[in-house]
């Protein structure tokens, strides 16, 4: 049996940290200077570097068992993989967006009109859903300057922060849809348990990532209330303390939810209140 192929981006704002994501899983490979494969030691296993946008297609087709691209290129791509995991990376929204001092309130405004996008699947599908048919401009990059060059009357692109748009005197109309990094696996790959171990250990660190350790000390009339703030990922852990009628708890707590636990935590009479980073973990 041939060795399992992984394609992460080769290059752009994903590839470094597909690399790391799946160093943290244990895989260790290093790219020698731009060559498109690297093998993992002491496993059968071969890294493939691709274009972000080639990844679902290839993984469709067999050329890599598993990927990791954006889901927007993996809905844009119309094709057929197992979606495996969200990689809590790459967020961002497909909009459609218009110039500022346009007269368009909805999408359906947009009837007739030129559309310039690189998401022209989605794109198509969306308007017409709404009521809109248009031309769209396919392009592969630099999306927003197609209006202030004439070629289109709204873009259809990706938002992070929303600074392009400000910059080029554009408003978002409507969202199409808000997206993430995701990995994703041929639906026939050969070595189904090396696929499930890979997905599994990648699993284990995209929870690590998003979750922290909080441990606290408690008297014991405040327990049930604690307990409450701190439920963990599937139950706390309490143990008496040498102090009479005081308990120690430990608890997994989504990370973005840390400080505002810990002030509540604290308010409810919590002493001791530590948190600690998870590198990896298998639940
Ligand atoms: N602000 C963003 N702009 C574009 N892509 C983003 C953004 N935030 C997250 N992403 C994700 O990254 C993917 C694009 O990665 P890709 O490597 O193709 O392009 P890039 O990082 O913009 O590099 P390039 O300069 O080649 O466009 C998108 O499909 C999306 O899933
Ligand atoms: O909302 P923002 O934070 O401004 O991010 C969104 C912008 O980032 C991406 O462009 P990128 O920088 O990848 O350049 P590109 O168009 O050449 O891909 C995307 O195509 C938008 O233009
Ligand atoms: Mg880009």
């Amino acid at each position: 049996m041939s060795n399992l192929r992984i394609g992460i981006p080769s290059k752009g704002r994903l590839a470094d940290a597909s690399a790391e994501l799946l160093k943290e899983a244990g895989l260790r490979f290093r790219r020698q200077d731009r060559s498109l494969f690297a093998k993992v030691k002491e496993m059968p296993i071969d890294i493939c570097f691709l274009r972000t946008d080639d990844i679902p297609v290839l993984c469709a087709e067999g050329a890599i068992d598993l990927g990791i691209t954006g889901g927007d290129l993996i809905i844009e791509a119309e094709v057929e993989v197992e979606h495996r995991l969200a990689l809590g990376l790459g967020g961002c929204r497909l909009a459609i967006c218009v110039p500022d001092d346009s007269s368009y309130q909805t999408a359906k405004d947009l009837n007739g009109t030129r559309i310039a996008t690189s998401f022209p699947n989605v794109t198509r599908q969306f308007l017409a859903s709404h009521g809109a048919d248009c031309h769209t401009v396919k392009l592969t990059g630099s999306v927003e300057v197609m209006i202030a060059l004439g070629v289109a009357d709204g873009i259809v692109d990706l938002v992070e922060t929303g600074s392009t748009l400000a910059a080029n005197r554009l408003r978002v109309l409507d969202t199409i849809g808000s997206y993430e990094t995701e990995l994703i696996q041929n639906k026939s790959v050969g070595d189904t348990e090396l696929a499930d171990r890979i997905v599994r250990r990648i699993e284990g660190v995209v929870i690590a990532r998003s979750y922290s350790l909080l441990e606290y000390n408690v008297a014991e009339d405040n327990l049930a209330k604690v307990e409450a703030l701190t439920p963990g990922y599937s139950s706390p852990t309490v143990n008496k303390l040498e102090r009479a009628g005081w308990f120690a708890v430990r608890a997994m707590v989504p990370r973005k939810e840390v400080i505002d636990i810990m002030e509540k935590l604290e308010a409810a009479g919590a002493e001791a209140i530590l948190e600690t980073t998870i590198q990896n973990c298998r639940l």
